[in-house]
């Protein structure tokens, strides 16, 4: 069923209340999602999105059942991801003349995904503008790697909203659609989520491409993301977000990382916790296991961080592979201006600590010299080496 978004502006997306992974396994779900599609019923009728490969039989019905495909004058694809573009060969199969309006990247990526289907593609650039009457105009942006390079977002002249696509969104199932109706603590949580996981690799990127959307003069007076509730109430807040994010973003934080196989590790990740709130009690201080916990919440709370320690074990001259595989995600995420420390058992040859700095140095970080190395098990002389590090780590 379509759902009133604003006067001619409908939803007929996908809420998937059941979605526990995204990407694969690369990005967990808590709270649902919802793959979000757009129609416009002007003068001119025209789809914005459609959804994931899965839900594209139910969602073509939804839409036959709604209008007459035949009477659809044009399809916007904002991004060629599955996630959005999945129901498109079934679309497109019933409707195979429809003009598609998205950027020169996205004919490569559908063409790539789907195959050349000799789709009656618009390839649209920034500021170029499609009419759809009752005096209104769509006028598109592009976005490139905002996340992929065929990323745009278009925008609605007269009701005054910008479909932005993946950036601005959420991985949160929303029935109600609209951020008012939702709750604020999930939504900025799964939005910087996101921003962490997806986004924060392209960050100098985007603070250039808000400034470029802010010169536009657009009267934004509504976001619908492909992802999560629509921003109807105060759509700038999450502008203003991303603004702050893309800018080297930390808090008061230090965040505490590591694995262990016998707990030594563990016993010094808790002591490095234990002195920062001695040293700076105004200091949020958290602590993970890397194997207990989601990844991509560590990766929001290493975004929030000014510094962090990465501790692991010395294990096959080097590090648990559990902690290696986790610093090969961070280095992807390119976070700036924060400064990283390393702690570390070994046994006999003692690799972990240097490991651990080189792969950080690698991730972008700035790593302290000090590191806390304890042979086997920590011991009371062991935790002598702790207020100079974590002094280090706070300048
Ligand atoms: C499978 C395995 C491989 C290890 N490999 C090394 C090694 O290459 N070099 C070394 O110095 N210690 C090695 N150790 C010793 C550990 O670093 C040591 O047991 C340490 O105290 C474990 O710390 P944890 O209590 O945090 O797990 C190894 C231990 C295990 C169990």
């Amino acid at each position: 069923m379509k759902r009133q978004v604003k006067n001619n502006v409908y939803w007929i997306g996908y809420i998937d209340w059941e979605l526990k992974h995204f990407h694969g396994d690369d990005y967990s779900v808590e709270h649902g999602s919802s793959q979000n599609a757009y129609l416009i019923e002007e003068e001119k009728t025209v789809l914005i999105d459609t959804v994931w490969l899965p839900h594209r039989f139910e969602f073509v019905d939804n839409l036959e059942q709604e209008i007459d495909l035949r009477n659809i004058d044009y399809i916007v694809v904002n991004h060629g991801e599955c996630d959005h573009s999945g129901a498109l060969n079934t679309l497109m199969e019933k409707i195979p003349d429809t003009p598609i309006y998205c950027t020169a990247n996205a004919v490569k990526s559908l063409e790539g995904q789907y195959g050349k289907k000799g789709w009656n593609f618009h390839v649209v650039k920034t500021g170029d503008t499609l009419d759809i009457g009752n005096g209104k105009q769509l006028i598109f942006v592009e976005m490139p790697m905002l996340h992929w390079p065929d990323s745009m977002a278009t925008y609605m002249t007269g009701d005054n909203i910008l479909f932005s696509n993946d950036a601005f969104g959420q991985h949160y199932a929303v029935e109600e659609l609209f951020n008012d109706k939702a709750d604020a603590c999930v939504m900025n949580r799964e939005a910087m989520k996101y921003f962490a996981n997806i986004l924060n690799p392209y960050a100098p990127l985007l603070t250039r491409k808000l400034k470029e959307i802010e010169a536009l003069r657009l009267q934004i007076d509504m976001i619908a993301p492909s992802h999560g509730a629509i921003w109807r109430t105060e759509p700038m807040q999450i502008v203003e977000k991303y603004a702050k994010w893309a800018d080297a973003y930390q808090e008061n934080q230090v965040t505490i990382v590591y694995d262990t196989m016998w707990n030594g590790t563990e016993k010094i990740a808790h002591a490095i916790a234990k002195e920062v709130s001695s040293q700076s009690p105004d200091t949020v201080v958290k602590v993970f296991n890397i194997s207990k916990t989601d990844k991509n919440d560590i990766m929001t709370e290493i975004m929030k961080s000014k510094a962090i320690a990465v501790g692991s074990p010395t294990v096959g001259n080097d590090i648990l592979s559990s902690v290696s595989g986790w610093l090969a995600f961070l280095k992807q995420l390119k976070f700036k201006k924060k400064k990283a420390g390393a702690f570390g058992t070994w046994g006999w040859s003692g690799e972990s600590v240097p490991h651990l700095q080189q792969y950080l140095k690698d991730a972008g970080f700035d790593v302290i010299e000090e590191g806390v190395k304890v042979y086997w098990a920590p011991k009371e002389e062991d935790w002598e080496a702790i207020p100079g590090f974590v002094q280090s780590l706070l300048q």
